[in-house]
Protein backbone atom coordinates (compact mmCIF):
# COMPACT_ATOMS: atom_id res chain seq x y z
CA UNK A 1 0.00 0.00 0.00
CA UNK A 2 2.61 2.76 -1.07
CA UNK A 3 1.20 6.14 -1.72
CA UNK A 4 -2.52 5.47 -1.54
CA UNK A 5 -5.11 4.80 1.94
CA UNK A 6 -5.14 1.50 2.88
CA UNK A 7 -9.38 0.65 3.39
CA UNK A 8 -11.38 1.42 6.44
CA UNK A 9 -10.85 -0.52 9.20
CA UNK A 10 -7.83 -2.15 6.95
CA UNK A 11 -10.07 -4.15 5.20
CA UNK A 12 -8.88 -5.95 2.49
CA UNK A 13 -4.85 -4.99 3.70
CA UNK A 14 -2.34 -7.89 3.84
CA UNK A 15 -0.12 -6.50 7.03
CA UNK A 16 2.27 -9.42 7.12
CA UNK A 17 3.30 -12.76 6.57
CA UNK A 18 2.16 -15.65 8.86
CA UNK A 19 2.65 -19.79 8.84
CA UNK A 20 0.23 -20.40 11.33
CA UNK A 21 -3.24 -20.42 9.83
CA UNK A 22 -5.36 -19.44 6.52
CA UNK A 23 -8.90 -17.56 7.16
CA UNK A 24 -11.07 -17.92 4.13
CA UNK A 25 -8.54 -18.92 1.73
CA UNK A 26 -10.19 -20.00 -1.81
CA UNK A 27 -10.30 -23.67 -1.05
CA UNK A 28 -8.44 -23.51 2.32
CA UNK A 29 -11.03 -22.18 4.37
CA UNK A 30 -10.04 -22.56 8.21
CA UNK A 31 -6.60 -24.04 8.90
CA UNK A 32 -4.10 -24.34 11.58
CA UNK A 33 -0.44 -25.09 10.82
CA UNK A 34 -2.23 -26.71 7.46
CA UNK A 35 -4.73 -28.94 9.12
CA UNK A 36 -8.34 -28.29 8.37
CA UNK A 37 -10.05 -27.22 11.29
CA UNK A 38 -13.06 -29.70 10.45
CA UNK A 39 -10.63 -32.21 11.22
CA UNK A 40 -8.85 -31.06 14.05
CA UNK A 41 -12.73 -30.28 15.93
CA UNK A 42 -13.42 -34.13 15.69
CA UNK A 43 -10.53 -35.57 16.09
CA UNK A 44 -7.90 -33.45 17.78
CA UNK A 45 -7.93 -32.41 21.86
CA UNK A 46 -7.34 -28.59 22.77
CA UNK A 47 -4.31 -29.65 24.30
CA UNK A 48 -2.85 -31.20 21.43
CA UNK A 49 -3.91 -28.19 19.45
CA UNK A 50 -2.04 -25.66 21.21
CA UNK A 51 0.80 -27.73 21.59
CA UNK A 52 0.36 -27.92 17.44
CA UNK A 53 0.12 -23.75 17.42
CA UNK A 54 3.03 -23.02 20.11
CA UNK A 55 5.67 -25.32 18.71
CA UNK A 56 5.02 -25.58 15.30
CA UNK A 57 3.86 -29.39 14.92
CA UNK A 58 2.06 -31.94 15.88
CA UNK A 59 3.01 -33.74 19.31
CA UNK A 60 3.49 -37.48 19.34
CA UNK A 61 1.53 -39.44 21.79
CA UNK A 62 4.40 -38.96 24.35
CA UNK A 63 4.80 -35.38 24.11
CA UNK A 64 0.94 -34.77 24.34
CA UNK A 65 0.76 -36.70 27.69
CA UNK A 66 3.82 -35.14 28.99
CA UNK A 67 2.31 -31.32 27.68
CA UNK A 68 -0.92 -32.54 29.34
CA UNK A 69 1.19 -32.96 32.54
CA UNK A 70 3.23 -29.79 31.83
CA UNK A 71 -0.02 -27.59 31.57
CA UNK A 72 -1.66 -29.79 34.89
CA UNK A 73 1.37 -28.25 37.22
CA UNK A 74 1.24 -25.00 36.16
CA UNK A 75 -2.46 -24.32 37.46
CA UNK A 76 -1.58 -23.24 40.98
CA UNK A 77 -2.56 -19.16 41.36
CA UNK A 78 0.73 -17.63 42.51
CA UNK A 79 0.26 -16.29 46.33
CA UNK A 80 0.68 -12.83 45.24
CA UNK A 81 -2.15 -13.11 42.32
CA UNK A 82 -5.01 -13.93 45.10
CA UNK A 83 -5.62 -10.39 47.15
CA UNK A 84 -5.00 -8.64 43.72
CA UNK A 85 -8.20 -10.92 42.30
CA UNK A 86 -9.81 -10.15 45.87
CA UNK A 87 -9.53 -6.80 45.51
CA UNK A 88 -11.20 -6.33 42.78
CA UNK A 89 -14.73 -5.32 42.46
CA UNK A 90 -17.47 -8.09 42.29
CA UNK A 91 -19.27 -6.45 39.33
CA UNK A 92 -16.25 -5.77 37.03
CA UNK A 93 -17.02 -7.54 34.10
CA UNK A 94 -14.84 -11.15 33.96
CA UNK A 95 -12.60 -9.72 30.81
CA UNK A 96 -11.22 -6.97 33.21
CA UNK A 97 -10.65 -9.04 35.52
CA UNK A 98 -8.61 -11.39 32.75
CA UNK A 99 -6.83 -8.22 31.41
CA UNK A 100 -5.87 -6.89 34.77
CA UNK A 101 -4.81 -10.47 35.94
CA UNK A 102 -2.53 -11.06 33.25
CA UNK A 103 -1.27 -7.39 33.58
CA UNK A 104 -0.42 -8.42 37.30
CA UNK A 105 0.55 -11.62 36.27
CA UNK A 106 3.73 -9.82 34.44
CA UNK A 107 4.82 -7.86 37.72
CA UNK A 108 4.79 -11.40 39.27
CA UNK A 109 6.54 -13.22 37.28
CA UNK A 110 8.18 -11.10 34.84
CA UNK A 111 9.64 -12.04 31.38
CA UNK A 112 13.24 -11.43 31.71
CA UNK A 113 14.46 -12.77 28.52
CA UNK A 114 13.32 -14.12 25.65
CA UNK A 115 13.88 -18.22 26.21
CA UNK A 116 11.10 -17.46 28.65
CA UNK A 117 8.85 -17.54 25.68
CA UNK A 118 7.35 -21.09 25.70
CA UNK A 119 7.31 -21.09 29.40
CA UNK A 120 5.08 -18.00 29.56
CA UNK A 121 2.49 -19.18 27.15
CA UNK A 122 1.78 -22.30 28.90
CA UNK A 123 2.01 -20.80 31.89
CA UNK A 124 -0.83 -18.22 30.79
CA UNK A 125 -2.83 -21.39 28.94
CA UNK A 126 -2.98 -23.21 32.46
CA UNK A 127 -3.75 -20.38 34.66
CA UNK A 128 -6.23 -18.38 32.70
CA UNK A 129 -9.46 -20.83 33.79
CA UNK A 130 -7.54 -20.78 37.47
CA UNK A 131 -7.34 -17.00 37.78
CA UNK A 132 -10.60 -16.51 36.21
CA UNK A 133 -12.59 -19.21 38.38
CA UNK A 134 -10.84 -18.15 41.80
CA UNK A 135 -12.09 -14.33 40.90
CA UNK A 136 -15.38 -15.47 39.65
CA UNK A 137 -16.26 -18.21 43.14
CA UNK A 138 -14.57 -15.47 45.63
CA UNK A 139 -16.67 -13.00 44.77
CA UNK A 140 -19.88 -14.74 43.57
CA UNK A 141 -19.96 -17.59 46.16
CA UNK A 142 -17.59 -16.22 48.74
CA UNK A 143 -14.94 -18.91 48.48
CA UNK A 144 -11.60 -19.43 48.24
CA UNK A 145 -10.83 -22.43 45.78
CA UNK A 146 -8.21 -24.49 45.27
CA UNK A 147 -7.31 -24.16 41.69
CA UNK A 148 -5.23 -27.32 40.90
CA UNK A 149 -8.10 -30.15 39.79
CA UNK A 150 -7.37 -33.46 38.83
CA UNK A 151 -8.93 -32.71 35.10
CA UNK A 152 -6.85 -34.04 32.47
CA UNK A 153 -7.94 -31.59 29.67
CA UNK A 154 -8.58 -27.60 30.25
CA UNK A 155 -12.38 -28.06 29.20
CA UNK A 156 -12.57 -30.09 32.57
CA UNK A 157 -10.70 -27.72 34.42
CA UNK A 158 -12.99 -24.95 33.20
CA UNK A 159 -15.86 -27.01 34.17
CA UNK A 160 -14.60 -28.71 37.30
CA UNK A 161 -13.57 -25.04 38.84
CA UNK A 162 -17.28 -23.67 37.77
CA UNK A 163 -19.18 -26.43 39.34
CA UNK A 164 -16.80 -28.09 41.76
CA UNK A 165 -17.45 -31.47 40.30
CA UNK A 166 -16.17 -33.18 37.48
CA UNK A 167 -17.47 -32.92 34.52
CA UNK A 168 -19.54 -35.63 31.98
CA UNK A 169 -17.94 -36.71 28.75
CA UNK A 170 -20.09 -34.53 26.80
CA UNK A 171 -19.89 -31.28 28.58
CA UNK A 172 -16.27 -32.08 28.48
CA UNK A 173 -16.11 -32.83 24.78
CA UNK A 174 -18.17 -29.98 23.89
CA UNK A 175 -16.39 -27.17 25.79
CA UNK A 176 -12.92 -29.20 24.10
CA UNK A 177 -14.14 -28.55 20.70
CA UNK A 178 -15.47 -24.94 21.15
CA UNK A 179 -12.05 -24.05 22.82
CA UNK A 180 -10.01 -25.82 19.53
CA UNK A 181 -12.59 -23.33 17.33
CA UNK A 182 -11.77 -20.11 19.23
CA UNK A 183 -8.35 -21.16 19.32
CA UNK A 184 -6.68 -18.81 16.25
CA UNK A 185 -7.62 -17.03 13.72
CA UNK A 186 -4.69 -15.26 11.83
CA UNK A 187 -4.49 -11.68 12.04
CA UNK A 188 -7.84 -10.84 14.08
CA UNK A 189 -7.64 -7.73 15.61
CA UNK A 190 -6.88 -9.12 19.21
CA UNK A 191 -3.93 -10.89 17.30
CA UNK A 192 -3.04 -7.86 15.50
CA UNK A 193 -2.86 -6.05 18.25
CA UNK A 194 -0.73 -8.67 20.24
CA UNK A 195 1.61 -8.42 17.17
CA UNK A 196 1.79 -4.64 17.19
CA UNK A 197 2.64 -4.54 20.66
CA UNK A 198 5.60 -6.88 20.27
CA UNK A 199 7.01 -5.42 17.67
CA UNK A 200 7.75 -2.32 19.69
CA UNK A 201 10.17 -5.16 21.45
CA UNK A 202 7.71 -4.95 24.36
CA UNK A 203 6.94 -8.31 26.76
CA UNK A 204 4.86 -11.05 26.39
CA UNK A 205 2.24 -9.90 29.12
CA UNK A 206 1.97 -6.91 27.56
CA UNK A 207 0.70 -7.99 24.18
CA UNK A 208 -1.27 -10.61 25.53
CA UNK A 209 -2.81 -7.96 27.55
CA UNK A 210 -3.54 -5.41 24.77
CA UNK A 211 -5.19 -8.66 23.11
CA UNK A 212 -7.28 -9.08 26.00
CA UNK A 213 -8.49 -5.48 26.25
CA UNK A 214 -9.08 -5.78 21.71
CA UNK A 215 -11.12 -9.11 22.44
CA UNK A 216 -13.62 -7.76 24.93
CA UNK A 217 -15.22 -5.26 22.32
CA UNK A 218 -18.43 -6.80 20.93
CA UNK A 219 -17.47 -6.18 17.34
CA UNK A 220 -15.29 -8.83 17.90
CA UNK A 221 -15.11 -11.75 21.18
CA UNK A 222 -17.76 -9.65 23.25
CA UNK A 223 -20.01 -11.00 20.36
CA UNK A 224 -20.81 -14.30 22.17
CA UNK A 225 -22.09 -12.38 24.98
CA UNK A 226 -23.99 -10.17 23.08
CA UNK A 227 -25.17 -12.51 20.98
CA UNK A 228 -26.83 -14.12 24.20
CA UNK A 229 -28.34 -11.27 25.51
CA UNK A 230 -30.33 -11.21 22.07
CA UNK A 231 -31.50 -14.74 22.11
CA UNK A 232 -32.49 -14.32 25.70
CA UNK A 233 -34.47 -11.47 25.20
CA UNK A 234 -37.27 -13.69 22.90
CA UNK A 235 -39.71 -16.05 24.49
CA UNK A 236 -40.36 -17.91 21.06
CA UNK A 237 -39.22 -17.88 17.41
CA UNK A 238 -41.84 -15.76 15.70
CA UNK A 239 -41.27 -12.87 18.76
CA UNK A 240 -37.77 -13.25 17.71
CA UNK A 241 -38.08 -12.39 14.06
CA UNK A 242 -39.90 -9.68 14.65
CA UNK A 243 -37.55 -8.29 17.07
CA UNK A 244 -34.85 -8.82 14.68
CA UNK A 245 -36.80 -7.14 12.37
CA UNK A 246 -37.56 -4.30 14.10
CA UNK A 247 -33.79 -4.43 15.66
CA UNK A 248 -32.45 -4.51 11.32
CA UNK A 249 -35.25 -1.55 10.96
CA UNK A 250 -33.64 0.66 13.72
CA UNK A 251 -30.19 0.07 11.83
CA UNK A 252 -28.55 -2.25 14.31
CA UNK A 253 -26.05 -4.58 14.34
CA UNK A 254 -27.58 -8.40 15.10
CA UNK A 255 -23.81 -9.79 17.17
CA UNK A 256 -22.94 -12.86 15.99
CA UNK A 257 -23.69 -12.47 12.24
CA UNK A 258 -20.89 -11.37 9.20
CA UNK A 259 -17.46 -11.39 9.25
CA UNK A 260 -14.75 -9.20 7.72
CA UNK A 261 -12.99 -12.26 6.14
CA UNK A 262 -15.92 -14.94 5.17
CA UNK A 263 -18.22 -13.87 2.80
CA UNK A 264 -20.40 -16.96 2.46
CA UNK A 265 -19.67 -18.90 5.46
CA UNK A 266 -17.81 -18.85 8.51
CA UNK A 267 -16.55 -22.67 8.52
CA UNK A 268 -17.11 -22.84 12.32
CA UNK A 269 -20.66 -22.11 12.71
CA UNK A 270 -21.32 -25.82 11.12
CA UNK A 271 -19.50 -27.32 13.74
CA UNK A 272 -20.73 -25.93 16.84
CA UNK A 273 -24.27 -25.62 15.56
CA UNK A 274 -24.24 -29.15 15.21
CA UNK A 275 -22.41 -29.29 18.90
CA UNK A 276 -25.41 -27.13 19.97
CA UNK A 277 -28.17 -28.99 18.43
CA UNK A 278 -27.21 -32.25 20.36
CA UNK A 279 -27.29 -30.16 23.85
CA UNK A 280 -30.48 -28.87 23.29
CA UNK A 281 -31.94 -32.25 22.74
CA UNK A 282 -30.10 -33.75 25.81
CA UNK A 283 -31.71 -30.85 27.39
CA UNK A 284 -35.11 -31.19 25.84
CA UNK A 285 -35.00 -28.05 24.72
CA UNK A 286 -37.88 -26.85 23.22
CA UNK A 287 -36.82 -22.52 23.16
CA UNK A 288 -33.28 -21.62 22.60
CA UNK A 289 -32.37 -23.38 19.77
CA UNK A 290 -35.09 -22.94 18.10
CA UNK A 291 -35.00 -19.19 18.35
CA UNK A 292 -31.47 -19.10 17.37
CA UNK A 293 -32.52 -21.10 14.07
CA UNK A 294 -35.31 -18.16 13.51
CA UNK A 295 -33.03 -15.41 13.58
CA UNK A 296 -30.37 -17.20 11.78
CA UNK A 297 -33.08 -17.75 8.87
CA UNK A 298 -34.01 -13.81 9.00
CA UNK A 299 -30.63 -12.42 8.87
CA UNK A 300 -30.15 -14.75 6.18
CA UNK A 301 -33.36 -13.67 4.11
CA UNK A 302 -33.45 -10.18 5.15
CA UNK A 303 -29.48 -9.38 4.96
CA UNK A 304 -27.48 -12.08 3.33
CA UNK A 305 -25.96 -12.64 6.61
CA UNK A 306 -24.72 -15.71 8.34
CA UNK A 307 -23.71 -16.31 11.70
CA UNK A 308 -20.06 -16.44 12.83
CA UNK A 309 -18.57 -18.79 15.77
CA UNK A 310 -19.73 -16.38 18.33
CA UNK A 311 -23.44 -16.83 17.49
CA UNK A 312 -24.13 -21.12 18.42
CA UNK A 313 -21.58 -20.80 20.89
CA UNK A 314 -23.73 -18.54 22.78
CA UNK A 315 -26.65 -20.88 23.44
CA UNK A 316 -24.14 -23.83 23.27
CA UNK A 317 -22.81 -21.98 26.77
CA UNK A 318 -25.65 -21.72 27.71
CA UNK A 319 -26.96 -25.23 28.01
CA UNK A 320 -23.43 -25.99 29.78
CA UNK A 321 -24.42 -23.88 32.69
CA UNK A 322 -21.46 -21.48 32.29
CA UNK A 323 -22.62 -17.80 33.19
CA UNK A 324 -23.06 -15.08 30.09
CA UNK A 325 -20.17 -13.04 31.12
CA UNK A 326 -18.04 -15.97 31.23
CA UNK A 327 -18.16 -16.24 27.64
CA UNK A 328 -15.23 -14.08 26.05
CA UNK A 329 -13.25 -14.95 29.09
CA UNK A 330 -13.39 -18.42 27.40
CA UNK A 331 -12.33 -17.20 24.38
CA UNK A 332 -9.37 -15.47 25.70
CA UNK A 333 -8.62 -19.10 27.75
CA UNK A 334 -8.67 -20.49 24.52
CA UNK A 335 -7.14 -17.92 22.04
CA UNK A 336 -3.85 -17.18 24.13
CA UNK A 337 -2.84 -20.33 22.33
CA UNK A 338 -2.78 -18.28 18.82
CA UNK A 339 -2.04 -15.21 20.25
CA UNK A 340 1.24 -16.73 22.20
CA UNK A 341 1.99 -18.46 18.32
CA UNK A 342 1.48 -14.78 16.99
CA UNK A 343 4.21 -13.03 19.20
CA UNK A 344 6.37 -15.22 18.53
CA UNK A 345 6.52 -15.45 14.75
CA UNK A 346 6.90 -12.00 15.29
CA UNK A 347 9.94 -11.52 16.95
CA UNK A 348 11.26 -14.41 14.94
CA UNK A 349 11.61 -11.32 12.37
CA UNK A 350 10.50 -8.14 13.76
CA UNK A 351 10.15 -4.98 12.14
CA UNK A 352 8.12 -2.28 14.20
CA UNK A 353 4.69 -2.33 13.04
CA UNK A 354 4.15 2.06 12.51
CA UNK A 355 1.67 2.97 9.67
CA UNK A 356 0.74 6.20 8.14
CA UNK A 357 -2.07 8.63 8.27
CA UNK A 358 -3.66 10.51 6.13
CA UNK A 359 -4.20 14.04 7.34
CA UNK A 360 -7.55 14.99 7.10
CA UNK A 361 -7.10 18.14 10.11
CA UNK A 362 -6.88 21.67 9.69
CA UNK A 363 -4.65 23.75 7.61
CA UNK A 364 -1.37 25.29 9.58
CA UNK A 365 -2.47 28.16 11.29
CA UNK A 366 -0.95 30.64 14.36
CA UNK A 367 -1.48 29.86 17.98
CA UNK A 368 -2.80 32.23 19.99
CA UNK A 369 -2.17 32.02 23.22
CA UNK A 370 -4.43 31.68 25.87
CA UNK A 371 -4.40 35.13 27.57
CA UNK A 372 -5.35 36.54 24.26
CA UNK A 373 -8.49 34.12 23.79
CA UNK A 374 -11.43 35.28 24.62
C1 LIG B 1 -15.06 -14.49 16.60
C2 LIG B 1 -15.30 -13.12 16.04
O1 LIG B 1 -14.74 -12.15 16.50
S1 LIG B 1 -16.33 -13.03 14.69
C3 LIG B 1 -16.96 -11.38 14.68
C4 LIG B 1 -17.86 -11.16 15.86
N1 LIG B 1 -18.54 -9.88 15.74
C5 LIG B 1 -19.86 -9.79 15.52
O2 LIG B 1 -20.57 -10.75 15.40
C6 LIG B 1 -20.41 -8.39 15.48
C7 LIG B 1 -21.48 -8.22 14.39
N2 LIG B 1 -20.86 -8.20 13.10
C8 LIG B 1 -20.31 -7.05 12.62
O3 LIG B 1 -20.37 -5.98 13.23
C9 LIG B 1 -19.57 -7.12 11.30
O4 LIG B 1 -20.11 -8.11 10.46
C10 LIG B 1 -18.06 -7.37 11.50
C11 LIG B 1 -17.49 -6.37 12.50
C12 LIG B 1 -17.81 -8.77 12.03
C13 LIG B 1 -17.34 -7.21 10.16
O5 LIG B 1 -17.44 -5.89 9.87
P1 LIG B 1 -17.05 -5.20 8.48
O6 LIG B 1 -16.30 -6.10 7.60
O7 LIG B 1 -16.44 -3.89 8.83
O8 LIG B 1 -18.45 -4.99 7.82
P2 LIG B 1 -19.44 -3.77 8.08
O9 LIG B 1 -19.67 -3.56 9.52
O10 LIG B 1 -18.90 -2.59 7.31
O11 LIG B 1 -20.73 -4.30 7.40
C14 LIG B 1 -21.02 -4.29 6.00
C15 LIG B 1 -22.53 -4.13 5.84
O12 LIG B 1 -23.19 -5.27 6.40
C16 LIG B 1 -23.97 -4.87 7.53
N3 LIG B 1 -23.73 -5.80 8.62
C17 LIG B 1 -22.58 -6.47 8.88
N4 LIG B 1 -22.73 -7.21 9.95
C18 LIG B 1 -23.98 -6.99 10.40
C19 LIG B 1 -24.69 -7.50 11.49
N5 LIG B 1 -24.14 -8.37 12.34
N6 LIG B 1 -25.96 -7.07 11.67
C20 LIG B 1 -26.52 -6.19 10.82
N7 LIG B 1 -25.88 -5.69 9.75
C21 LIG B 1 -24.62 -6.09 9.55
C22 LIG B 1 -23.48 -3.49 7.91
O13 LIG B 1 -24.47 -2.73 8.55
C23 LIG B 1 -23.10 -2.93 6.58
O14 LIG B 1 -24.26 -2.55 5.90
P3 LIG B 1 -24.29 -1.24 4.97
O15 LIG B 1 -23.29 -1.51 3.89
O16 LIG B 1 -25.70 -1.19 4.52
O17 LIG B 1 -23.86 -0.11 5.87
O1 LIG C 1 -11.02 -13.01 12.25
C1 LIG C 1 -11.71 -12.14 12.80
O2 LIG C 1 -11.77 -10.95 12.41
C2 LIG C 1 -12.54 -12.47 13.98
C3 LIG C 1 -12.69 -13.92 14.22
O3 LIG C 1 -13.47 -14.60 13.60
C4 LIG C 1 -11.85 -14.54 15.24
O4 LIG C 1 -10.99 -13.86 15.82
O5 LIG C 1 -12.03 -15.73 15.52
Amino acid sequence: MSGGTAGSGLAGVTAGKTAISTVGKEGKGLTYRGYAIEMLAERASFEEVAYLLIYGQSPSRAQLTEYREQLRSLRRLPEGLKPVLEALPGNSHPMDVMRTGCSALGCLEPEINRDQQWDIANRLLALFPSLLLYWYQFHHHGIRIETDTEEESLAGHFLNLLHGESPGAIPRRVLDASLILYAEHEFAASTFAARVTTSTLSDFYSAVTAAIGTLRGTLHGGANEAAMALIERFQEPDEAEQGVLAALENKEKIMGFGHRVYKEADPRNAIIKDWCRQLAERAGDSYLFPIAERIEVVMKREKGLFPNLDFYIAPAYRFLGIPVHLYTPLFVCSRVAGWAAHIMEQRADNRLIRPMANYIGPEPRDFVPIEQRG
